[in-house]
């Protein structure tokens, strides 16, 4: 059964801190345990200052990077290099800075590749750059860590409450008329998150306090009260966003 950590910090910054730092430390663990690490990113604000604080931790030194595969867990369906996809903003705000290797880092397509505007030919894509590094027959490789932010109106990734994605089976979709703008994008599917070993939920800032309380609480309509990791869920919150959240589930 899969344990739950809620864990508060005081700010955002202390969050994104703790986060990154967390972040790190398992992705060491995953390389001594098994000689690589598979992390899934997310976009957004939050996310953005947890890949900052990463490049800042002298910690990041710990990890191989050559030896780490990065997804994505969603991004917005724009042309290459757009500033407001989340690869554009990931790598500035850290990947550029990283001595990755370029064929285990794996964006979402963009709206200009060989696709062109098809997102739903963009998601199958992605879908079969999935299944070709999966280690068994789920189409999906092990993620250690399965990072999310979450929206005010408890989306996680790009699946949105009451958009039919938030029903979809296959493991990445194409999303069309998002309430979050840009209106399309591609998506992991709850099914697809829900494989990762570490689901982390990451939220600050007040305007995230009635989501995180309603999904703490499990109100089931929304998203981000239906991911779970195989062996752990971790909210990683600050104070503001923590305020509505069930005393019992602090710790
Ligand atoms: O493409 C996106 O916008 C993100 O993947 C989205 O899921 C984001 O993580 C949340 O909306 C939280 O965003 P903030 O951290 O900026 O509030």
């Amino acid at each position: 059964m899969s344990e739950r950590s809620v864990l508060v910090h005081a700010d955002a910054q202390e969050l994104a801190g703790a986060a990154a730092a967390r972040l790190l430390a398992r992705l060491a663990d995953a390389q001594a345990a098994r000689g690589s690490a598979d992390v899934v990113l997310t976009g957004g604000r939050v996310a953005a200052a947890v890949y900052r604080a990463v490049l800042a931790d002298p910690a990041r030194d710990a990890v191989d990077w050559s030896r780490v595969d990065l997804w994505w867990g969603d991004e917005r369906f724009l042309p290459a290099g757009d500033p407001d996809r989340n690869e554009t903003q990931a790598r500035a705000a850290l990947l550029d800075a990283l001595p990755l290797d370029p064929a285990r880092v794996h964006p979402m397509p963009p709206s200009d590749g060989p696709d062109g505007s098809d997102p739903e030919l963009a998601a199958a894509r992605y879908a079969g750059e999935l299944a070709r590094t999966a280690p068994d027959s789920t189409g999906l490789p092990r993620f250690d860590v399965l990072l999310l932010g979450v929206g005010e109106d408890g989306h996680v990734a790009s699946v949105f409450p009451g958009h039919p994605v938030a029903a979809e089976t296959r493991p990445v979709s194409a999303v069309r008329n998002s309430p979050k703008p840009p209106p399309v994008r591609t998506t992991l599917t709850l099914p697809a998150i829900n494989t990762a070993a570490e689901v982390w939920l990451i939220a600050a800032g007040p305007d995230k306090a009635e989501a995180v309380g309603a999904a703490l609480s499990g109100s089931a309509e929304l998203p981000a009260a239906a991911v779970h990791g195989v062996s752990r869920t971790v909210w990683l919150l600050d104070r503001a966003a923590a305020a509505q959240a069930p005393q019992s589930s602090s710790r």
